[in-house]
């Protein structure tokens, strides 16, 4: 889709994992390098960007005075100071968008210039490979062209959805951290491998590959995970032996706890 603000120049504002996720996605997409300034306070890693992709790199201040779309990709903690910075420079009618978990809208604008629109985006790291899932949420004065354009920015690596604010502690509970805790499953499961005797590397293309099939099933067959998982367990069979194993140790609770922890989590890291 083409809107208003299609190829036009975007700050980049921290380029660790996430940034620099986002903006492989959006160069991909045909964003051109010439029209994205990246800032981070870390001089080699912008170096590296600036070889890697082509990109301009500048400080926040450079980045911001010559932008229509501001991206903030830095940690929450260092979410104060920055704003501090790109509140000094930003230019009326800019459109900030916030990748941080937990900071919300009204975070935002209370440290940006009267009026400013900003989005509160939650993404994740399968963008790297146009697979990322994200959610979007509108402040104040972001309207429906702010939102599109949020939207056509994370759409450039993957899915999008649009959500309301409260729900975004859930969102970053479920699909923002979903990739450390799909990964953590991996590696457990190639340890039990190498336990029952398979040579490292045999475990972890299994490991692999089942990850991908089962993920391609659910996407592409729509077909309910319980069915799926149904179709897998044999009457008597070795499936029902291990799956009644992970419900003796509470599996099942333990990841409703852990994601009502990381929605906790969340929702303290605008206070500070
Ligand atoms: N990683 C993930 O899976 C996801 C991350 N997010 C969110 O994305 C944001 C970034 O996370 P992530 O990429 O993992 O973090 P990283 O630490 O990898 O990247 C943040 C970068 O921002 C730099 N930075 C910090 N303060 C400033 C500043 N004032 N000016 C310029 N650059 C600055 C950091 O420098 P230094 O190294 O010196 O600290 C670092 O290079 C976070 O808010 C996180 O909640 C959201 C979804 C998923
Ligand atoms: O762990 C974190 O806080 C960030 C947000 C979601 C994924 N990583």
């Amino acid at each position: 889709m083409t809107t208003a603000r299609d190829h036009s120049p975007i700050a980049l504002l921290g380029a660790g994992v996430m940034g620099e996720a986002l903006l492989s996605g959006l160069l991909r997409a045909g964003h051109p390098a010439r029209l994205v300034t990246v800032s981070d306070r870390n001089p080699e890693r912008t170096a590296q960007l600036k070889k890697g992709y082509g990109v301009r790199v500048g400080s926040t201040a450079d980045a911001v005075a010559g932008a229509d779309t501001v991206v903030i990709a830095v940690k929450p903690q260092d979410m104060t100071t920055l704003l501090r910075d790109v509140s000094d420079h930003l230019r009326p009618g800019t459109l900030v968008v916030s990748l941080a978990a937990g900071i919300t809208t009204t975070f935002l604008q209370d440290r940006l210039p009267d009026g400013t629109p900003v989005a509160r985006v939650m993404p994740n790291t399968p963008a790297l490979v146009d697979e990322g899932m994200a959610a979007v949420s509108a402040g104040t004065h972001c309207d429906e062209a702010h939102v599109q354009i949020a939207t056509d920015l994370m759409r450039a690596c993957g899915r999008v959805v649009a959500v309301p604010e409260h729900y975004q502690d859930a969102v970053t509970a479920i699909s923002g951290s979903g990739p450390a805790y799909i990964f953590y499953v991996v590696e457990a499961m190639i340890e039990a491998g190498v336990l029952l005797g398979l040579p490292r590397a045999t475990a972890t293309e299994l490991v692999v590959q089942t990850l991908y099939g089962a993920a391609t099933m659910l996407k592409e067959t729509g077909t309910h995970p319980t069915v799926l998982r149904e179709q897998v367990s044999s009457p008597g069979g070795t499936t029902m032996s291990a799956l009644r194993e992970l419900d003796d140790h509470k599996v099942r609770a333990a990841f409703l706890t852990a994601m009502e922890a990381a929605a906790r989590r969340s929702a303290e890291l605008a206070q500070g």
